[in-house]
């Protein structure tokens, strides 16, 4: 990520507000090349915005048997660091004084040690450096039930967020709760992870693979001396894969082999051409070799999901992970292997919250201390959104504050146990 210092220092400006804000529920996903942070701040200064589209502050407002909840509003935060800058979300976390704000249940340790919710593998690798730094004991969430968790709830309870893109075309898909399941998650991180997901805390890591998002930033890195994820993606929307690929049509001579189902312009082998034209790879320009690593890596991973959404049956594949990056060439080409290899049967969607399922997923396992009802009424709030005279779905979609595919935040209602 380009100068991700100066993408901190412009959080910092955004999130000056949180010394006014009380942060509660901070989790976070350390994965193989990111680290992804979710935290909910509630605001002490309401706004008149809020005030007159019904927004709760706070205050007693539901009893459940003997369980008093007070109602939070405020907002979700979506954040992420570089796993190898690891210290500066450290610091971010330290100068926020994040740190404060995990567990806040009754049975938090009192004393110096705070714990907060993680997952990923970097919740194992990284437990010293926590501590050691930040006085935090990560307490660790299984990766596989967080990105189920999050993915699970995001379909529930956020209005648009799961789309299909073909053509150019975007078009968000409304999803009947009664009718979710089952369905393939296909988490395309460093590596990649195929979940089958039957219900809530109903799944199957079925099948995964290693050529995923760290191989294409890792060879699109060698090959393009490329110096950001953004620039090689910026890259590969200008190059012409074509000229490094060779087709079927290079292969039969300008037509396809119609008997098998191939089209002229079919890559019948990636990267193929620069076996015998004799070139360099200096000879190559580094968009043409950005567009073909794209395609290759796109199209692999739509042909494996595919595969393994034949397997069982499934008939719609939910991609998320941070490689697709909501970029349209990447989607599209999922989409398209997706498409081609089923001969149309089944359907590739993309979530708008892609990189956060397993940050999401390990904030919502507040819920299962008992030391808040965070979550559940996270979703509980959301699912009755339409229904509320005062918070339209609308809402909560003109309430995404930046792009969620980096940082932002969406506001949100949350109800904590006294
Ligand atoms: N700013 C970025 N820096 C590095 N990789 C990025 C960036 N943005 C998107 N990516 C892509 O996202 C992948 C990591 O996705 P993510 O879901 O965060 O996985 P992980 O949990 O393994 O870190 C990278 O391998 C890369 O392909
Ligand atoms: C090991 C992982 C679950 C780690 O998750 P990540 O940090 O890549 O998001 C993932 O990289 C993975 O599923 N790799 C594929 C391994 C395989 O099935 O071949």
């Amino acid at each position: 990520m380009a100068g991700d210092g100066v993408e901190v220092a412009k959080l910092e400006e955004k999130e000056l507000k949180l010394c006014e804000d009380q942060v509660s529920h901070l989790a976070l996903d350390i994965g193989g090349s990111l680290i992804k942070m979710v935290y909910f701040s509630s605001s002490s200064s309401c706004s008149t915005d809020d005030q007159e589209n019904g927004f709760i502050r706070e205050g007693t407002n539901t009893s459940s048997g003997n369980l008093e909840y007070r109602v939070l509003s405020g907002r979700l935060h979506f954040l992420k660091f570089e796993t190898s800058k690891i210290s500066e979300c450290i610091e971010f976390i330290s100068s926020k004084r994040l740190q404060h704000y995990g567990d806040q249940g009754d049975e938090a340790p009192a004393g110096d040690k705070h714990i907060v919710k993680a997952t990923g593998g970097g919740a194992f690798k990284f437990s010293d450096l926590f501590k050691e730094k930040l006085g935090i004991i990560l307490d660790k969430v299984d990766e596989m039930s967080s990105l189920v968790a999050g993915a699970n709830f995001l379909l529930k309870a956020v209005h648009h967020e799961a789309f299909t893109y073909m053509d150019g075309v975007k078009d968000y898909v409304q999803i009947d709760h009664k009718d979710l399941y089952p369905y393939l998650l296909v988490n395309v991180g460093s590596g990649v992870s195929m979940i089958k997901v039957d219900g809530d805390n109903e799944f199957e890591r079925v099948s995964g693979t290693s050529v995923g998002g760290g191989t294409f930033w890792g060879l699109g890195k060698l090959l393009t001396k490329c110096k950001s994820f953004d620039e090689l993606l910026e890259l590969s929307h200008q190059g012409n894969n074509r000229v490094i690929d060779m087709l079927v049509g290079d292969i039969y001579g300008g037509t396809g082999y119609s008997k098998i189902g191939l089209t002229s312009t079919t890559i019948a082998s990636s990267f193929g051409k620069a076996v015998s034209q004799n070139k360099e790879l200096e000879d190559y320009r580094t968009e043409d070799v950005a567009r073909s690593l794209l395609r290759m890596i796109s199209n692999n991973i739509g042909q494996i999901a595919y595969l393994n959404a034949l397997r069982f049956g499934l008939k719609r594949i939910f991609f998320g992970g941070f490689f697709i990056r909501g970029h349209e060439y990447t989607m599209d080409t999922i989409s398209v292997a997706v498409h081609f290899w089923s001969n149309g049967e089944a359907k590739a969607l993309f979530l708008h919250h892609e990189g956060f399922l397993g940050a999401l997923g390990a904030f919502m396992s507040y819920e299962k201390q008992g030391c808040t009802d965070i979550a559940h009424q996270f979703m509980e709030e959301h699912s009755s959104v339409a229904k509320s005279p005062f918070c339209t779905s609308d809402r909560l979609e003109s309430s995404t504050h930046t792009d969620v595919k980096d940082n932002g935040c969406i506001e949100c209602r949350v109800q904590v146990r006294n």
